[in-house]
C-alpha cells in the first residue's frame, strides 16, 4: 500500500493550501505537482499555457503527474489533471482521491481573474462552463468527497482527516 492522498477539485478550492497542512497532520511528505511543471518547464503556468495552449499544457501536466513516485504523500495537482488521463489512472494506483467540493459561487469569489490565475479555459469558455464541466469528472474519480461550502480552513481540514480515517477504516 502506498499510503498516498490525492486531492483534486476546482481551482481555488484549496489543495494546495488544505493539502499541506493534511501532510502535516498525517505525518507525509507534500508535493505540489504544479511546482513539478513549472520546475522542469523552467517557466510560469501561465506563461507555459500562452506559449504551447491548452493543449500542450495538459500534455505535460500528464507526463508530470503519470510520473510522480510517491509514497506516504499528499499529491495536490492542479484543477485541470481529471482532463489528464494516464495521470488520473496512475493517481488511483498508488492512493485515496480526496475531491474537495464547493459551489460555483465561492470558486467564483475567489478566482477573480482566471487568465492571471493560469486556468485553462478552452476559446469561448466561461468559468461556469468550466465548472460544470469539471464537475462530472471530479464525481467519477473521487474516493471521498469533501464539502468546504459555509467551512472555515481549519474546519475542511478536519473533515479531510475525518473522511480518510473513516474511508481507511472501512477498507479494512
Ligand atoms: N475555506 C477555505 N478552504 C480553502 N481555501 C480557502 C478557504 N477560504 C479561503 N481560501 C483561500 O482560497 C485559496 C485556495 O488556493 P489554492 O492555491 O490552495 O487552491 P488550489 O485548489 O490548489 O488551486 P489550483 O488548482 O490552482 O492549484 C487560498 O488563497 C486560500 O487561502
Ligand atoms: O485548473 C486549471 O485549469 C489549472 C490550475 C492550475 O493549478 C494549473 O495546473 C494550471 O494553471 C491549470
Ligand atoms: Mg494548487
Amino acid at each position: 500500500m502506498k499510503k498516498n492522498l490525492i486531492f483534486i477539485g476546482m481551482p481555488a478550492v484549496g489543495k494546495s493550501t488544505v493539502g499541506v497542512v493534511v501532510a502535516k497532520r498525517l505525518g507525509k511528505q507534500f508535493i505540489d505537482t504544479d511546482l513539478l511543471i513549472q520546475k522542469q518547464e523552467k517557466k510560469l503556468l501561465r506563461e507555459i499555457i500562452e506559449e504551447v495552449g491548452e493543449k500542450g499544457f495538459l500534455k505535460i501536466e500528464n507526463q508530470v503527474n503519470r510520473d510522480v513516485n510517491a509514497e506516504n504523500s499528499v499529491i495536490s495537482p492542479g484543477g485541470s489533471v481529471v482532463y489528464c488521463e494516464e495521470a488520473m489512472r496512475h493517481f488511483k494506483e498508488i492512493g485515496i482521491i480526496v475531491y474537495l467540493q464547493a459551489s460555483y459561487q465561492t470558486i467564483k469569489k475567489r478566482i477573480r481573474n482566471p487568465k492571471k490565475r493560469g486556468v485553462v479555459l478552452r476559446e469561448g469558455q466561461t468559468l461556469q462552463d468550466l465548472y460544470d464541466e469539471r464537475v462530472k469528472y471530479f464525481e467519477k474519480y473521487a474516493d471521498i468527497i469533501v464539502s468546504e461550502d459555509s467551512c472555515q480552513i481549519e474546519e475542511t481540514i478536519e473533515n479531510v482527516l475525518e473522511q480518510v480515517e473513516k474511508y481507511e477504516n472501512g477498507q479494512n
